[in-house]
């Protein structure tokens, strides 16, 4: 399986798995995607519900994930998965496990046991895996240049924490995190873990991180890396838990569900969309956004607009808080046949300030009637009303972000059931819950002491000629960290 970047222009330059791996961004600013989609059978679906209940998550993720990895011999991806997905890693033996909401279509799909209570952990606690693997394979060492808006940035660090030949420079969207979000992040001493607060918002720090990539020279010298989802093997290991999903909700082959994603960066729903493509019977994608609407815009008229820092408001699902999305760009890839000009072009204009506007094209036609992607979005008011009464009425309790999906997912009921994806665990998010149900949220044994401590975090401005000093700062500091 050979990988591409959206914007590519010629094949002759697709790139095996553990290239890409540490590459993380193309050199064009384009992403990469498999050249095809592998095809999953029914038959197949059926031996793998069998995986599921018999050896796991930890084997049925080896199975998904082998089928776009040629490069790493199976049986070493499969010891790679097993470290992943385990406990006491996940509190959670069945790692994903789901739960119906009442007797009604809705239910969840539990994400969130890992490491740091959010859905990152299934995908970054692989990659941190694959990422040591990969680097001791060739004698080499990384920098990991990062953007959070809350939950990637401490999931990275509790995976790459301690891990030999690899460091990490996270930037934060100064003020905007939750304290809980601050206090994962800011509290690790880890000499490899270095913390920034930008002045900016999230989509500053991602344009930072694109800015350091897109410098070839800086990042063939830093050994750059990325764990944002812009790196492939970020989506490759979330596209196993749509598998997962379908096989505990439904009971034979053929059965259609539909997915309901809380959606910012549009990682986690491009995941779904390479699930439904690879063949899993997924009815529709409901994508829900929360205040910041860009991409409720898009997919109700097909004018895609991302907005400027100051309009990106600051709301009670803030890991949410995201105006330009990154996976936006794999979707468009796919959607225009992979068609890297037509790429180009299109967010040659996005880059420039600009928008572009597909709507009574064939194209925006097909992203519902051939893809299956509907929308809404939510806001505080929502978020708050449905968490309450999810609490009161059948005594779930779910974050803001989960209440984002929940309430989008509610406007789409139909006769299929809606798994919506959880995509972090209320404890983060106190202040909210608190207003909701009139009560903090219970706080999990292992997080017990978490806002306690000393806290290790730089402030930079948000300049790129900031970041690559404190980048060449950092590699200079970790002796041990260059061969
Ligand atoms: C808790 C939570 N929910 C939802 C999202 C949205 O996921 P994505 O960025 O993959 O769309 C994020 C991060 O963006 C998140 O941290
Ligand atoms: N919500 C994310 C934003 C970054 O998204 P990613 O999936 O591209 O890493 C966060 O919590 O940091």
């Amino acid at each position: 399986m050979r990988y591409l970047s959206t914007r590519a222009l010629n094949a002759d330059d697709a790139k095996p798995f553990c290239d890409i791996l540490l590459e993380g961004l193309a050199a064009d600013g384009g992403l990469y995607l498999p050249e095809t989609y592998p095809q999953v059978s029914a038959e197949t679906l059926e031996q793998w519900r069998e995986l599921l209940a018999t050896e796991g998550y930890a084997a049925l993720a080896a199975r998904v994930i082998g089928l776009f990895i040629d490069d790493i011999p199976a049986d070493d991806l499969a010891r790679l998965t097993a470290a992943a997905y385990t406990g006491p890693k996940f509190s959670d033996p069945q790692i994903v496990p789901v739960s119906r909401i009442g007797a009604g279509p809705l239910w969840l799909g539990h994400l969130s046991n890992g490491p740091t209570a959010a859905f990152k952990d299934m995908a970054m606690q692989l990659l941190g895996e694959l990422m040591e693997y990969e680097l001791s394979r060739r004698g080499s060492w990384m920098t990991i240049v990062g953007a959070t808006s809350g939950d990637t940035g401490s999931s990275a660090e509790y995976a790459l924490r301690g891990r030999d030949g690899i460091a990490v420079v996270m930037l934060t969207p100064a003020g905007r995190m939750t304290p809980f979000q601050q206090a994962q992040m800011f509290s690790l001493s880890d000499p490899n873990i270095v913390n920034v607060a930008v002045e900016g918002v999230f989509d500053d720090c991602q344009d930072l991180v694109k800015a350091v990539h897109t410098d070839a020279a800086f990042k063939a010298t830093y050994h750059l890396g990325a764990v944002n989802s812009i790196n492939w093997a970020r989506l490759v290991a979330q596209v196993v838990y749509y598998f997962c999903c379908w096989l505990r909700v439904t009971d034979g082959p053929g059965q259609e569900i539909s997915f309901a994603v809380p959606t910012g960066n549009f990682g986690d729903i491009c995941a779904g969309h390479i699930a439904r493509a690879m063949g899993l019977p997924i009815r529709r994608l409901i994508l829900a956004t929360n205040e910041n609407d860009v991409l409720d815009e898009f997919f109700r008229t097909g004018v895609y607009r991302p907005r400027g820092p100051e309009q990106t408001w600051a709301t009670s699902s803030p890991s949410m808080d995201i105006s330009k999305a990154s996976n936006f760009e794999r979707f468009i890839a796919d959607l225009y046949g992979r068609d890297g000009a037509r790429v180009r072009e299109l967010f040659g204009a996005v880059a420039g300030g600009g928008f572009f506007d597909i709507s009574g094209t064939p194209e925006f036609e097909a992203v519902r009637t051939g893809y299956g992607f509907v929308s809404g979005s939510s806001t505080h008011a929502d978020r708050v009303a449905t968490i309450g009464r999810l609490w009161r009425e059948h005594g779930i309790l779910i974050d803001p972000h989960t209440a984002d999906g929940v309430k989008v997912a509610e406007q789409y009921v139909a006769d299929e059931p809606v798994v919506v994806l959880e995509t972090a665990l209320p404890v983060k998010f106190a202040e909210t819950i608190t207003e909701a149900i009139g009560e903090p949220p219970p706080t999990p044994e292992r997080f017990a002491h978490i806002e306690e401590g000393p806290r290790r975090v730089v402030d930079l401005p948000n300049d790129v000629d900031a970041l690559k000093q404190l980048i060449v700062g950092t590699v200079e500091s970790l002796p041990s960290l260059v061969r």
